[in-house]
């Protein structure tokens, strides 16, 4: 049976209790919304996969309660995220003034390079509003990106400026994040890399297949001989063994990297966008998400 997905990315959305965070994830995977609170009790997940570029992502979002009582159960799943919202309720200035704890658990739990974006929901009820954009827009210079939703209507209201506007139109509410997440600026590395292919007229999708191939020898290509340098975000120690070429120079810029894990398997990993994404482990299935916490 043909793989149904290429990468599987994990979303975690955090944030006071009736912010409308399961709404956002109902909005994202069913296009629905839902006017009744109904807390959620501990975490639910929904999963969709998205065509980004070629690649099938598969996102796989977890929904946590916001109840101050059930976060001794979601605290465990932020080990395991790539991507967090952190979400706030435009009309509820506490829920904006939590976001720093929030925040701060997030540091404490999460993998320390985690992808986060700040959401500021309810964006239709402009006459209730207590949370000015400006607000918003100011934790964004401190920290994650910020956007501002409606799950009611679907809508988003600005973008953050990371997030590419061709994109933006594909997604309603929670894609565009996820957009955001895949477009997000920082660029997440293995701890050490090992040898990196370049494959200039390779597809990204192409190359994921390629990567994920046992015998294929890897070898470096950079565009020495043209005077240029393309090895532009290289790991550190480059030389002989470490090394990253963009596969492209565009926005879809694919850096490859091979290493082994401490249990002596091999990982090939792609970061595309931004954010890593894996591709295969050679020899176990767990050590691979080490690769996440870099
Ligand atoms: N007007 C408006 N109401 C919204 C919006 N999004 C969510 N709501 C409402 O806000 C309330 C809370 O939404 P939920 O998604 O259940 O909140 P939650 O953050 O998941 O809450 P917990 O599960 O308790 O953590 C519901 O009554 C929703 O209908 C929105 O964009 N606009």
């Amino acid at each position: 049976m043909a793989k149904q997905y290429d990468v599987l990315f994990r979303l975690l959305l955090l944030g006071d209790s009736g912010v409308g965070k399961t709404c956002l994830l109902c909005r994202f995977t069913d296009n629905e919304f839902h006017p009744s609170h109904i807390s959620t009790i501990g975490v639910d997940f929904k999963m969709k996969t998205l065509v980004i570029d070629g690649i099938k992502v598969r996102t796989q979002i977890w929904d946590t309660a916001g109840q101050e009582r059930y976060q001794t159960i979601t605290k465990q799943y932020y080990r395991r995220a790539q991507g967090i919202f952190l979400v706030y309720d435009i009309t509820s200035e506490r829920s904006f003034q939590h976001i720093m704890k929030w925040a701060s658990d997030v540091d404490e739990y999460a993998p320390e390079k985690v992808q986060k974006i700040l959401v500021g929901n309810k964006s239709d009820e402009v006459d209730k509003r207590q949370v000015a954009t400006e607000q918003g827009c100011s934790l964004r210079d401190r920290g994650p990106p910020v956007t501002a939703v409606c799950c009611k209507s679907g809508h988003q209201l600005f973008a953050p400026s990371v997030v590419n506007e061709e994109l933006c139109s594909l997604y309603s509410a929670m894609g565009l994040c996820a957009a955001a997440f895949l477009h997000g600026p920082r660029l997440h590395r293995p701890a050490s890399g090992v040898l990196v292919a370049h494959a200039r007229t390779l597809h990204a999708t192409q190359l994921i297949e390629t990567a994920g191939r046992s015998n294929v020898v890897w070898c470096r290509r950079d565009d020495e001989a043209n005077g240029r340098d393309d090895d532009d975000d290289a790991l550190p120690g480059n030389g002989a063994d470490h090394a990253a070429v963009s596969v492209t120079r565009t926005r879809t810029a694919v850096y490859v990297y091979i290493r082994m894990c401490v249990a002596g398997c091999m990982h090939t990993c792609v970061s595309w966008l931004g954010i890593i994404l894996y591709v295969s482990c050679r020899g176990c299935d767990e050590c691979g998400l080490s690769l996440s916490a870099g």
